[in-house]
């Protein structure tokens, strides 16, 4: 195994100091390190964090391999600079039974590329009608502790308290996608003043709020850890402030999109902006900011929605939700947050690794830590080309927009997975 001596980095915005990678760990770490037989990396200039953790990624294997796989997905996610990514359940067949968690879990370790973690259906077929078999994907090889219904909401209260009960007997979590489906019916985008003006039919706030609220007394009422996906509205934050002021157990992640654009991009009418929950106003994105600078909101986790030509290059009304994420979060992250280290190094790789129960993720590079790291530029700036992507899909909503920051080398258990900013398989 290569050792890796990487010279002049700044550890999570700390002053210059050299780390030496060797045997899948941080062996040593201090100014002016020498190794023979290592091979030297010039890091002057360049920010060391731990290896980015999503909670939050559709891979979209087994099912929809014309719009990413476990392996197109892993590199997408090591060229961001992540190191395990959670993969949500809404493939074909769903991530339901202990035989789908365990294919997924184990196309990511051929990929090897990223640690993936493979994320539970709650019920059977995403159909939200009876719980799926939560406990053989526990015990099964993928040891799943995350059950979603992700593109779905679990609506059924019943339903949720049970799933919520399951789950506690092994600290599992439910990550809900909070959406009163009957509040959303032919929703297309936020509803508010720029709905109106298009004439499109709208998704109310409230959708997502009232959700959120009731999930949050249903963890209360059963002790159990309740996860909130995607969090969109000035009003869901103010429910998970008042929930996590109760003691509740409860999460939340923002998506870089939230963080960033807004319903407006639907005044293009380019699908390219249509995801679900949809991009709302300029008033949510600043408190969203302000709850993940405070912690009422965890994560920043991507909802990697990866999507075929077909579903994504049509009319509006018949296109899918979702965008990229996976190549790109860490730049909006330092557009939004600016150069704040420590922050991005908790909301994107320590916590979601804790939340996740990733134990040797989102540790800060340090001797003795498993040497999941990534190395970044914050001086650089790139153009995203939707072509030079590694995903399979091309759904970017940031094509040819400028943004800070590179990825140059990405260490998965003290092996380079990208190296000057390629991936390396
Ligand atoms: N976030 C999205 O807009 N899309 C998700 C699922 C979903 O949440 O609808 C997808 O799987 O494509």
């Amino acid at each position: 195994m290569t050792a890796y001596l990487i010279k002049g980095v700044s550890v999570v915005g700390g002053d210059p100091t050299d780390l030496l990678v060797r045997d899948g760990v941080v062996a040593e770490s201090g100014p002016g390190l020498s190794a023979p037989g290592a091979t030297v990396l010039d890091a002057d200039g360049l920010v060391a964090l731990p290896g980015l953790v999503d909670l939050h990624t559709h891979l979209r294997e087994p099912g929809r391999e014309d719009a990413e796989t476990v392996e197109t997905g892993s590199r997408a996610a090591a060229l961001g600079g992540y190191t395990a990514v959670c993969a949500m359940a809404n493939t074909s067949p769903v991530a339901d039974t202990a035989g789908v968690v365990e294919q997924v879990w184990r196309l990511g370790r051929e990929a090897g590329l990223v640690d993936v973690q493979p994320i539970g259906a709650v019920t059977v077929g995403l159909a939200g009608e009876r719980l799926a078999e939560l406990g053989a994907m526990a015990d099964s090889a993928a040891r799943v502790r995350i059950f979603s219904d992700d593109g779905h909401c679990v609506a059924d209260p019943k339903l949720m308290r049970r799933a919520l009960e399951y789950v506690k007997a092994f600290d599992g979590i439910i990550a809900q996608h909070a959406e009163e489906p009957r509040l959303t019916e032919g929703a297309q985008m936020h509803e508010g003043e720029v709905s109106t003006r298009l004439g499109l039919t709208g998704w109310p706030a409230v959708a997502e709020e009232a959700i959120i609220a009731r999930d949050v007394l249903l963890a209360e009422h059963v002790g159990s850890r309740l996860h909130v996906c995607h969090v969109s509205t000035a009003g869901s934050v103010e429910v998970l402030r008042q929930a996590k002021a109760r003691g509740i157990r409860v999460t939340a992640e923002v998506t870089p999109h939230h963080l960033l654009l807004t319903d407006e991009r639907a005044e293009t009418y380019d699908p390219v902006y249509k995801v679900n929950p949809p991009l709302r106003t300029a008033t949510d994105i600043a408190a969203l900011r302000a709850a993940l600078v405070e912690g009422v909101i965890d994560i920043v986790a991507t909802d990697h929605a990866p999507h075929a030509v077909e579903d994504k290059e049509c009319e509006w009304a018949y296109a899918r939700p979702g965008m990229l994420g996976l190549e790109t979060a860490l730049s909006i992250a330092l557009d939004v947050l600016g150069p704040e280290w420590d922050l991005i190094a908790e909301r994107m790789s320590r916590a979601p690794a804790r939340i996740a129960g990733l134990d040797t993720h989102g540790r800060n590079p340090a001797p003795g830590v498993p040497a999941n790291l990534t190395l970044v530029d914050p001086s650089a700036r790139r153009v995203i080309e939707p072509a030079d992507l590694a995903s399979r899909s091309r759904n970017t909503p940031y094509a040819r927009m400028t943004l800070p920051g590179r990825i140059v080398a990405t260490f998965l258990r003290g092996e380079p997975t990208v190296l000057d900013g390629k991936a390396v398989k």
